[in-house]
């Protein structure tokens, strides 16, 4: 679609994450999409993301609201508890004070797209008479999972397994989200993922960040409950489609990344021959745990490229990096997309984030899941189970991933005749992932009619 030729634009969506590397990436991305289509965006980051990054989000707009931890950000509240009340409190005000920054402008803003995990943005959208579409992060079995939940369909604690959602397969204890089961940690969050449904039947509009094929059933089953779009994958257009311009990468690292020293380093590599082990932007291990996975990728006798971030590095078991550096890299970020798309990569060890996980579908890429808390665990299942591309690693006696589960899931992976089955599966969702964000793709088409309502609605028809 073209923005209609007397008008500029078809309306200035202010979009607000939660803010988080998870929450960002696909964000951001679908923001780019959105100009591509003929709106404006603008992507409110919190003043402290914004004074401790150097953001190049391309066609997107940055400005920036506050969450009430300016200087040193989340790190610096006393519990999340506090983090999210501050948020709420300072954030709305910050947020109508940068709607009323742009009612003077060229570019008024015509709707507020927001994280799922922030809907007291939903508030101050209506408050100031804007549309407002909600945006979940997160994959559409989980939402559905917890939208029972926060109605009472399904009770906590759960006392009998498998539990039986339609739309999803039946679930064991340990295939729910963690705070379920997990009992006393993060009792904040957990309110958090439930509040996502507080007020989602005003939102106009509700985005999934996943896409239909990926979980037909379910969306199906959300779908009858409310109006739901699947709008993803939200990887850069250069990796799916290649139809928004100079749209390589996300535009927004929470983390230093060195690009080269990896890449130059894979290219060294024979084709699937390596593991790549990340576990996303908030997981941390102890030092046992550590050792673990050290002494597990060293067993396997494959290459491995581990990201382990500068807060958790003095865990790494003591010379385990001079010891193997002729098999082993191990870096602080990685440039994610650019290596999942190498073809050295042969497995993926990660630890199930929505991101992720998805970024593994769409290039290919099997996977053994070692999930952590939250949604991971449910992400964990529909890995095995439902899309069959990849192993769950078991978690011992001692709450421990031993070295030998590792080793024996990466070489399923990376070398079994089940491997090469995963593969074949990995392929294929890679082939549906790209279908979706193609032209005429079940999640083109939901962006296309929503950026027509919007045109249409900017344009007083
Ligand atoms: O070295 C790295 C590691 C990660 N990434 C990127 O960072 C993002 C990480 O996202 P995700 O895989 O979802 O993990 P988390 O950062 O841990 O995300 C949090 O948020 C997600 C969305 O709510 C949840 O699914 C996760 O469980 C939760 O931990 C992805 O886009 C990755 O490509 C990099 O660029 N470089």
């Amino acid at each position: 679609m073209e923005v209609t030729k007397n008008k500029k634009y078809g309306g200035h969506i202010l979009a607000l994450p939660y803010p988080s590397q998870g929450h960002i990436n696909p964000m951001l991305q679908f923001c780019k999409r959105l100009v591509s289509k003929g709106l404006k965006t603008t992507l409110a980051i919190t003043n402290f993301i914004s004074n401790s990054t150097h953001p190049n989000p391309g066609i997107v707009g940055i400005d920036t609201v506050s969450d009430g931890f300016d200087k040193g950000g989340y790190a610096d509240a006393d519990s999340v508890a506090a983090y999210l009340e501050r948020f709420e409190q300072i954030g709305s005000k910050s947020l109508a004070d940068l709607i009323k920054k742009y009612e003077k402008s060229e570019f008024p803003i015509t709707c507020i797209m927001y994280d799922a995990f922030v809907p007291w943005a939903l508030d101050v959208a209506k408050k100031h008479g804007l549309i407002g579409a909600c945006f979940f992060t997160q994959a559409c079995a989980v939402n559905c999972i917890y939208y029972y939940v926060h109605h009472g369909k399904l009770t906590l604690p759960i006392s009998s397994t498998p539990v039986k959602i339609s739309g999803l397969p039946e679930l064991e204890l340990r295939d729910m989200p963690s705070f379920f089961y997990v009992h006393g940690t993060y009792p904040a969050y957990f309110e958090m993922v439930l509040n996502q449904f507080i007020n989602v039947d005003k939102a106009d509009y509700v985005f999934v960040n996943s896409f239909y094929k990926l979980e037909a059933e379910v969306a199906d089953t959300m779908s009858k409950i409310s109006p739901l779009s699947t709008i993803g994958p939200t990887l850069p257009s250069f990796y799916m489609d290649n139809r928004v311009e100079n749209d390589t990468e996300y535009g927004l690292n929470l983390f230093h990344v060195d690009s080269s020293t990896c890449i130059n380093w894979l290219n060294t590599k024979p084709e699937g021959s390596v593991v790549y082990a990340a576990f996303g932007s908030m997981s941390t291990f102890d030092d046992k745990q550590m050792e673990e996975i050290a002494e597990g990728l060293k067993a396997t006798n494959s290459y491995f490229l581990w990201v382990v971030k500068t807060s958790q590095e003095s865990k790494i078991p003591k010379k385990f990096i001079e010891e193997n550096s002729e098999k082993g890299l191990v870096i602080n970020w990685s440039p994610q997309l650019q290596v999942l798309s190498n073809k050295a990569i042969g497995c993926f060890f990660s630890h199930g984030g929505w991101n992720s996980t998805v970024e593994a579908l769409v290039f290919g890429v099997p996977m053994v899941v070692m999930p952590q808390w939250t949604d991971q665990t449910t992400n964990a299942k529909f890995v095995q189970d439902v899309w069959s591309v990849g192993v769950r690693v078991k978690v011992n006696e001692n709450g421990i991933v031993g070295r030998e589960e590792i080793e024996e899931c990466v070489r399923i992976v990376l070398q079994g005749e089940e491997g090469k089955e995963m593969k074949k599966n990995a392929l294929k969702w890679k082939d549906l992932a790209k279908e979706a964000v193609q032209e005429g793709g079940t999640s083109d088409k939901n962006v296309e009619e929503f950026v027509s309502k919007c045109i249409r609605k900017f344009d007083g028809q």
